[in-house]
């Protein structure tokens, strides 16, 4: 198990930024050879990711974002990924399961959902072998649904739900959408909360100011790990007792909720390791 809570994309043909992510305290990096990086600086970027990733140069998970399989670079990104092999391919403004699947790519598969169609086939993408999650696209989706999303993403909640939906029903990861506005930190904490109380288990983002606040957010506190113990020691003996349901500080709990602080305190061990 790893943790996830905080994705940081680095454009591949940015030098500088490749040098700084390496030694930053993300939980996963993924290169990015579609977006943010020019028509004319494909090729360059695509050899500094197969440079990166054969350097070693970070210690988590690194993905790599390909460009989609319409346009001329999909070829050469794909050759390059599957000979550098990174922790995973991204693969942007996915709509088709029969089209991924076709791919037949032996390497974990994120997806991202940023299209009104990519959110529509969420569920059957979901289901595609070797998909390991699912990654919202905010500036993509406010394009493609003509959605004008303000500081609280209100025109957003149903697609970032549903990619959420689909994710959980076939027990993959998913993440959150970027947030653009640098000047805004406020905004994006507010934003990390509502994220991660959607159900999304870390956020993309794409500047190292961000990642205090994603993994703080979307990391478990020592406070939550302390009420976890708390809880399961009543439930424990609760249940030793032939009990399946009683109250803990006002509160009914069940085997269910138990099975959370499980799982919380499970998180909270893995990112005590990865400090
Ligand atoms: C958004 C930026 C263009 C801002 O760049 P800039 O103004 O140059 O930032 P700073 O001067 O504040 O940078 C300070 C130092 O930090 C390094 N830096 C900045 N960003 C990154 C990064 N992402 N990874 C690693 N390091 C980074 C700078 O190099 C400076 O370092 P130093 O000089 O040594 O001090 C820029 O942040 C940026 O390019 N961000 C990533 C953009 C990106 O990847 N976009 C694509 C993904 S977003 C998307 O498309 C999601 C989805 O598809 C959708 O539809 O929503
Ligand atoms: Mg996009």
């Amino acid at each position: 198990m790893s943790s996830w809570r905080s994705v940081l994309y680095v454009p591949a043909d940015k030098p500088r930024a490749l040098e700084k992510a390496a030694g930053l305290a993300a939980d996963a990096l993924v290169l990015d050879l579609e977006d943010a990086v020019a028509p004319g600086a494909k090729a360059e970027a695509r050899q500094a990711a197969a440079r990166f990733l054969a350097d070693r140069r970070f210690p988590g998970p690194v993905l790599v974002r390909l460009n989609t399989p319409e346009t001329p670079h999909f070829q050469a990104d794909l050759e390059m990924a599957l000979t550098a092999a990174p922790a995973g391919i991204v693969l942007p403004k996915s709509e088709q399961a029969a089209v991924i699947r076709d791919l037949h790519l032996g390497i974990p598969l994120w997806l991202m959902i940023e299209t009104p169609l990519g959110v529509l086939n969420a569920p059957e993408l979901s289901r595609v072998p070797g998909v390991a999650g699912l990654m919202a696209g905010a500036n993509d989706l406010a394009l493609g649904l003509r959605a004008r999303p303000g500081r609280d993403r209100q025109p957003l909640l149903y697609a970032l739900s549903a990619v959420v939906l689909a994710a959980r029903a076939h027990g993959l990861l998913t993440l959150d959408a970027v947030w653009n506005d640098l000047k805004d930190p406020e905004g994006f904490l507010v934003s990390c909360v509502q994220g991660r109380d959607l159900g999304f288990d870390g956020r993309t983002l794409i500047h190292p100011s961000q990642l205090e606040g994603a993994n703080r957010v979307y990391g478990v506190s020592d406070e939550e790990a302390q009420a976890a113990r708390a809880l399961l020691e009543r439930w424990e003996a609760a249940a030793a007792q032939g009990q399946g349901v009683v109250s803990h500080q006002g509160q009914m709990i069940e085997e269910l909720h138990a099975r959370q602080a499980r799982e919380l305190l499970e998180r909270w061990q893995v990112e005590q390791r990865q400090i």
